[in-house]
């Protein structure tokens, strides 16, 4: 029998665009998440932010001490605010404590992907968004941004374009710099591969700081691609990515708030 490991503290976000205006409604949560954060009331500096980073993983769970993380985050949507689809998605999704380092709640969907309903609606929702959009391009960000991006793009009648990390296309690239928690990473895509005027999305697992997305425009955007909108099953909506998007739209099916 397979088991399904500790249900995160996540928030469901049953949503379509991650607009301003969010709304609330119910959320499981197994008692191991009825625990004290201690980050909860900490303020907002720049060493916060690091922290936040760490934390980012917790999803920026913030649960006042002893209390369940009971409430779900969705925006106004035309998904249905009753589908039931959201709420088993995010039950998949695994938190891991302390990794890949001390203080940091890792998002897991690997669990999601042991469900097959809980993956196969996860595609489903957002094919049902983009099917008729005249997406040309599914680009994904590597590594999670391949597991979700094909399948869409399969579904939707796109190509998929890989958005690598450095020296892993062989082919001639272009290049975007982005921010990470320490220090810089360089995303990478074929020349070539994207057409001027084609009308794209960028699908990833989640968006954290912003940083990986901004860059996947970034190098849609130099190549004259339009970039309709970014599309994640999770968002940490305490990291702000949102702003490092500017007025780009953001998708995203789970928030950790
Ligand atoms: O919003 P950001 O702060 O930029 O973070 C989000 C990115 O971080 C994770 O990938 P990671 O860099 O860990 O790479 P991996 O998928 O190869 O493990 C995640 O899958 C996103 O791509
Ligand atoms: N908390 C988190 N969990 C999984 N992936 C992440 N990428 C950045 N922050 C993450």
């Amino acid at each position: 029998m397979s088991t399904l490991p500790t249900l995160s503290p996540q928030k469901i976000l049953e949503a379509k665009i991650v607009s301003h205006c969010y709304f609330y409604s119910a959320n499981s949560v197994k008692p191991s998440f009825f625990l004290p954060n201690p980050h909860a009331t900490a303020a907002r500096s720049s060493r916060r932010v690091k922290q936040l980073i760490h934390r980012g993983a917790t999803g920026g769970a913030s649960a006042p001490a002893g209390q369940p993380m009971s409430v779900a985050h969705m925006a106004s949507s035309n998904v249905d605010g009753t589908d039931d689809r959201i709420s088993r998605i995010s039950s998949t999704i695994r938190v891991i404590p302390d990794f890949p380092k001390p203080g940091i709640l890792f998002q897991d969907i690997t669990t999601l992907l042991l469900d097959p309903k809980a993956f196969k609606d996860t595609i489903d929702l957002f094919v049902e968004r983009y099917k008729d959009k005249n997406i040309n391009v599914v680009a994904g960000v590597e590594a999670r941004g391949f597991i979700f991006g094909p399948p869409i793009a399969l579904a939707i009648g796109a190509k998929f374009v890989p958005m690598r990390k450095p020296k892993k296309l062989p082919g001639e690239v272009i290049s975007e710099e982005y921010s990470l928690e320490y220090g810089t990473d360089t995303m990478e895509m074929h020349v070539g591969a994207v057409q001027p005027g084609e009308r794209a999305i960028v699908v990833d697992d989640l968006i954290a700081t912003g940083g990986t997305l901004n860059a996947a425009i970034r190098l849609l955007e130099r190549v004259g691609v339009t970039v309709v909108e970014c599309a994640c099953v999770i968002e940490l909506p305490e990291l702000e990515g949102r702003v490092k998007l500017g007025n780009k739209p953001l998708f995203v099916l789970v928030s950790s708030a």
